[in-house]
């Protein structure tokens, strides 16, 4: 009922938007569809073959109906550069309702969005992150120690365990604990359930991901309410939410504080750790590569006076090879591979008509694989990067006002987990390669689960956690 209703008023507002715009014209697609529209085809195919059809049918810019929105998809630098850049004020940074209602309302918005990012942003800023490389390194080696001669590892598990805990330190000052085991936990059935059809009935990954989602908010109070009673200070982002207030001298209350913990956690560690596994299958499967790393991080690791000291920022500066494939990796497996808006204005441009309520895509995939720009593209090549790409058509991290706040954190810690990976395992894939896991991050499907062999000498202890 609601759904019809809403389909007339987007009617309404699209005829207004006609008479006004007489020489604009909506890109080609299926829109018609009511309620789910092209949805089943969107998840029960594809996302790839979803976007690749309606390319090659309808060109660089097509109109569907997926998330329960009549969704616009482009897929031109132009076009982000206009969306999330220079007319970024029509345009609102707008998740499907599943993700939108899990997180808790996971975009900030307006003034809180400016006061919240500046907070986020600083202990994120090179700089600060520099004091920060052991710490990252002692959570790396942690998750590493557990690995033993001949286990078998499911990669990704590994992965958000250790980009996790990096999160957690920078955002609370938090170890390791039970506690932090049982979030991770929790936080795997929240990522499950982030990204599907919205029906809240006991059974539905959704009802169960609102349900793990309320259990950690939970947790988060507990952790506010402990950080107010204690009189030690703390240098990370919980202790600033706490400490901030606005030009009024008004604090943000705990419910604000508690949104963005929620969120940043969430970001902070679900496309880190789905990063990581992409590293790892691309190392393995690319042994040339994989050689000129190790051989890389072998300089590295001889270059430390003792090889039981954890890296210091000379050491990560030192690998720009290493760095090549953490960029490669993010341009070819797109773990963010768009930015949803809902249009706040009828907007034109290049003759295309955006109508005001609906949503448009911003997809960076269709450019970051475009031979346009990357010669085989489909080719993991780390040594592109030798070059530096053109403006705007390599944006992992998004772009404009909500550029991802953590891509200098990501690089960092990217760097230390695989100076220790490669320094002191050895790995090979276990099974067929089964594809890919297209929600809420694109990842390989299993975690991609792996054999280790540990070599001789060890990295440094774990005492220094
Ligand atoms: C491989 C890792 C990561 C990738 C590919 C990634 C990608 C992105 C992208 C594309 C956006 C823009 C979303 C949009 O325009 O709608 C974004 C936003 C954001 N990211 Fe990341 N991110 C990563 C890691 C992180 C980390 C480690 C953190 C924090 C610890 C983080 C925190 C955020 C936050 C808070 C936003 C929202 C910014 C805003 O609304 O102003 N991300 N990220």
């Amino acid at each position: 009922m609601w759904d019809a209703l809403s389909q007339w008023g987007i009617l309404i507002s699209l005829a207004r938007a006609w008479r006004r715009e007489k020489n604009a014209k909506l890109p080609r697609g299926n829109w018609w569809l009511p309620w789910l529209g092209e949805s089943l085809d969107f998840f029960w195919r594809s996302p790839d073959d979803f976007y690749k059809t309606r390319f090659s049918r309808y060109g660089s810019i097509f109109l569907s109906h997926i998330f329960g929105s009549t969704t616009i998809v482009t897929s031109t630098p132009e076009e982000a550069k206009f969306i999330l850049g220079t007319r970024h004020k029509l345009f609102r940074a707008r998740y499907p309702t599943s993700i939108d209602r899990v997180l808790n309302h996971p975009f900030w918005e307006g003034d809180f969005h400016c006061r919240v990012r500046k907070i986020v942003q600083a202990p994120m800023m090179p700089e600060v992150l520099k004091s920060q490389i052991s710490k990252f390194d002692s959570l790396a080696t942690w998750t590493l120690n557990t690995w033993s001669h001949g286990d078998h590892v499911i990669t990704h598990a590994e992965t958000r365990k250790f980009s996790f805990h990096v999160a957690l330190y920078l955002v609370c000052s938090l170890e390791p604990s039970a506690e932090s085991m049982k979030m991770l936990d929790d936080y795997e059935c929240v990522a499950k359930g982030a990204i599907c059809f919205p029906l809240n009935v006991p059974g539905t990954g959704f009802h169960l991901a609102l349900k793990k989602s309320k259990v950690i908010l939970e947790a988060l109070d507990n952790i506010i309410a402990r950080r107010r009673m204690e009189r030690s200070v703390h240098n990370d982002i919980l202790s600033s939410l706490l400490n901030s207030s606005d030009e009024n001298g008004i604090k943000l209350t705990t419910d604000q504080v508690k949104n963005v913990l929620i969120t940043l956690l969430f970001a902070g560690h679900e496309t880190t750790g789905v990063l990581l596994v992409w590293i790892v299958k691309y190392l393995t499967e690319n042994p040339q590569v994989l050689h000129l790393v190790k051989e890389e991080q072998e300089i590295v690791r001889q270059s430390m006076a003792d090889d039981k000291q954890p890296l210091a920022w000379a050491n990560v500066r030192n690998m720009p090879y290493t760095l090549k494939v953490v960029q490669e990796t993010l341009r070819l497996a797109n773990v963010a591979p768009f930015s949803p808006r809902e249009i706040l204005e009828d907007v034109e441009y290049n003759g295309i008509l955006f109508p005001k309520g609906w949503r448009v895509q911003v997809y960076y995939r269709h450019f970051h694989l475009n031979p346009e720009y990357y010669k085989e593209p489909l080719k993991f090549d780390p040594s592109r990067f030798e070059v530096p790409p053109k403006p705007m058509v390599y944006t992992p991290f998004g772009n404009g006002i909500r550029l991802c706040p953590g891509s200098e954190l990501v690089k960092l810690e990217v760097l230390i987990f695989i100076h220790r990976l490669v320094t002191n395992y050895s790995w090979h894939a276990v099974g067929a390669d089964k594809g890919i896991q297209y929600w809420p991050t694109p990842r390989p499907k299993g975690g991609y689960k792996i054999k280790v062999h540990s070599h001789a000498h060890s990295s440094f202890s774990q005492e220094q956690l």
